[in-house]
């Protein structure tokens, strides 16, 4: 968005109750900014994180109902009752989080609707709470002698937090966790080799979206000066992330978009529709199911994609060229012994993919695993980097066992790898994804993005992130959209990820597939500069030409078993190998 946009709709949205507008639009104009706050969480937990939630209306009421209860019951000020309601809502979401974020598939969205259907029949059930009738006579709010309590009182301070929101949302999406967070609708593995922890970043944006809900139910309860069940049940649950969805989930002003739409649009159908039908009823729902369906068959980003076209977009400046560099590993002494495979063996049901192999890797060695398609090469690399547990056998760091770690902390210690199929976030630029392979190496969490205090951190983490790129001969591509891209700078741009986590070995699975001769020649004068750098290498290649003039060592593999491990020179004179290789009886 261009500079001038944002304070502009700000001022505009802060004015707007000095203006000759009629009560009515200031008050369809808080509902806007209310429930775009709600459906901003969405934006974050649903559209960027892949999370469905249904229940975000519960921890509105949390909000609300905080507010409610200790203004009416104790008096205490608004400030208070605020964070008190935001507290209950963090530590509900990390209770719910820590029991439902594990889920996959559609048990996540059941139990949004589980939970969301618990926390309100409790709310409505709780005598404090005035069951079914809620509560009334919440004062009204004043701050510095300016009455709240009046709509027009209102508006500024429900469009500053919803606008400060978005900007949160905007500057965290555009940071390292808003980066790992972007990451997560793609399934963990690549971001857990990365050195993320998905789960800590899935619980991070329910409890983001939980304290926007939260905040949105606080303003509620002082709007209404009242509040019940209601208005906090499944069925405006499903209405917020009808909004999100309509309006655009993946984009921070779709929430916007929504809510402005469903607010305006259910307002007039509630008034229209009865009289052409000539009885009463809540007809508008059946419409927003028709147009949902509509919306997701022929816009399925939303409606802010139309919009989205028009809206200038600012590409991130290079700002970066005189940053310091991140803070490097020590290299470990050549020769000295890295990786140690003793006997892993894995097990699929009754499938041995990896049956008892064993080899090794020294610093500056280049290894190359070879073998004919299922032999269990991509199998021995998931159980030497943590994806995979090791049915037995034993996988050793440096001496330190590491079978059983899970795969970010393997990460950590020096291990970085790339996968058979391309893993990466395709709506992120190229640079973007390389950054995320230095994300063990920066700390800025999500408070920091948000207040922009992580710039200094970013530019150090850009400048590797293009560093590497420049290494492997695609500097030129950084600031295209990864998904974009050829498969063989796909390839290229998963080593450079790898590269950019500051690794000790680097593990390749399958380079050069889908480089061209050129790139392939490129790709292997890059390899051997590495190695002469002090990086180990264990690459699983089909190629023979490009294994036999890098590699050091070469591990034959077949039927999960290791067949031969020699120099190139020696497994290509290998009878076994050809027969492996020819289909040959042997
Ligand atoms: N998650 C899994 N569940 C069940 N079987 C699996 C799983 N992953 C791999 N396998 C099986 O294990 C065997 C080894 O597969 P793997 O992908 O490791 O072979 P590969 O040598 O890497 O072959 P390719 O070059 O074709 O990738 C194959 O028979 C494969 O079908």
């Amino acid at each position: 968005m261009q500079r001038w946009t944002f304070p502009a709709f700000a001022a505009v949205m802060m004015l707007l109750p000095l203006a000759p507008v009629p009560d009515f639009w200031i008050t369809q104009s808080i509902y806007i900014g209310l429930y775009a706050l709600v459906a901003l969480g969405l934006v974050l937990l649903t559209g960027v994180a892949g999370l469905t939630s249904f229940g975000q209306a519960a921890f509105v009421g949390i909000g609300g109902y905080a507010a409610a209860y200790l203004a009416t019951q104790t008096g205490l000020p608004p400030l208070v009752t605020l964070a008190v309601g935001v507290g209950l809502a963090v530590l509900t979401a990390l209770l719910l989080g820590a029991l439902t974020l594990r889920m996959s598939g559609h048990y996540l969205p059941l139990a949004t609707i589980a939970w969301g259907l618990a926390l309100n029949y409790a709310m409505a059930n709780t005598e404090a709470l005035g069951k079914y009738d809620g509560l009334l006579g919440i004062p009204a709010m004043s701050f510095f002698g300016v009455d709240l309590g009046t709509g027009r009182g209102l508006h500024p301070l429900v469009w500053a937090i919803a606008l400060l929101a978005a900007l949160g949302v905007i500057r965290l999406l555009d940071s390292r966790p808003g980066r790992a967070i972007r990451a997560l609708k793609h399934g963990s593995t690549m971001a857990e080799a990365m050195g993320i922890s998905t789960f800590r970043y899935k619980l991070t944006a329910f409890v983001l979206a939980a304290v926007l809900a939260a905040v949105s139910g606080w303003l509620f309860a002082h709007f209404q000066r009242s509040v019940s069940p209601s208005p906090f049940g499944i069925n405006k649950g499903i209405e917020y992330l009808f909004m999100a969805v309509l309006g655009g989930v993946g984009h921070v002003w779709g929430a916007f978009l929504g809510s402005a739409i469903v607010r305006l649009v259910e307002d007039e159908l509630q008034v229209l529709l009865p009289q052409l039908l000539g009885t009463s009823g809540s007809f508008e729902i059946i419409v927003f199911g028709i147009v949902l369906v509509v919306v997701l068959k022929f816009a399925p980003d939303g409606l802010w994609s139309f919009f989205a076209r028009w809206a200038p977009t600012v590409t991130r400046p290079r700002d970066w060229a005189d940053a310091a560099p991140l803070p490097q590993r020590q290299r470990p002494a050549a020769g000295e012994r890295l990786l140690e495979v003793d006997a892993v063996r894995k097990q699929f049901g009754g499938l041995v993919a990896v049956n008892d192999v064993s080899f090794a890797v020294d610093a500056g060695q280049i290894v190359a695993l070879i073998g004919p398609n299922g032999a269990g090469k991509s199998t021995t690399f998931n159980l030497v980097t943590g994806v995979l547990p090791l049915t037995a056998g034993a996988v050793r760091w440096r001496g330190q066992a590491i079978g059983g770690m899970p795969s970010r902390a393997i990460a950590r210690l020096g291990i970085s790898r790339t996968f058979q199929h391309v893993k990466m976030i395709p709506e992120m630029t190229v640079l973007e994804n390389v950054a995320l392979g230095g994300y063990g190496r920066t700390k800025a969490g999500v408070l920091q993005a948000m207040l922009r205090l992580d710039r200094a951190e970013e530019r150090r983490l850009f400048a590797e992130a293009e560093r590497q790129l420049a290494r492997i001969g695609m500097a030129a591509q950084m600031h295209e959209l990864a998904g974009n891209l050829a498969l063989g700078p796909q390839r290229l741009m998963e080593i450079a990820r790898a590269l950019a986590t500051d690794p000790a070995l680097l593990l390749l699975d399958e380079p050069a597939a889908g480089l061209r001769h050129h790139e392939k020649h490129a790709l292997a004068e890059v390899l051997r500069q590495l190695k002469a750098e002090g990086m180990s290498l264990l690459l699983v290649e089909h190629d023979m030409d490009f294994v036999m003039g890098l590699a050091d060592r070469v591990v034959v593999m077949e039927f999960g078993t290791r067949l031969i491990e020699g120099t190139p020179a020696e497994v290509q004179a290998s009878p076994e190998v050809r027969a492996a290789y020819l289909g040959t009886e042997h």
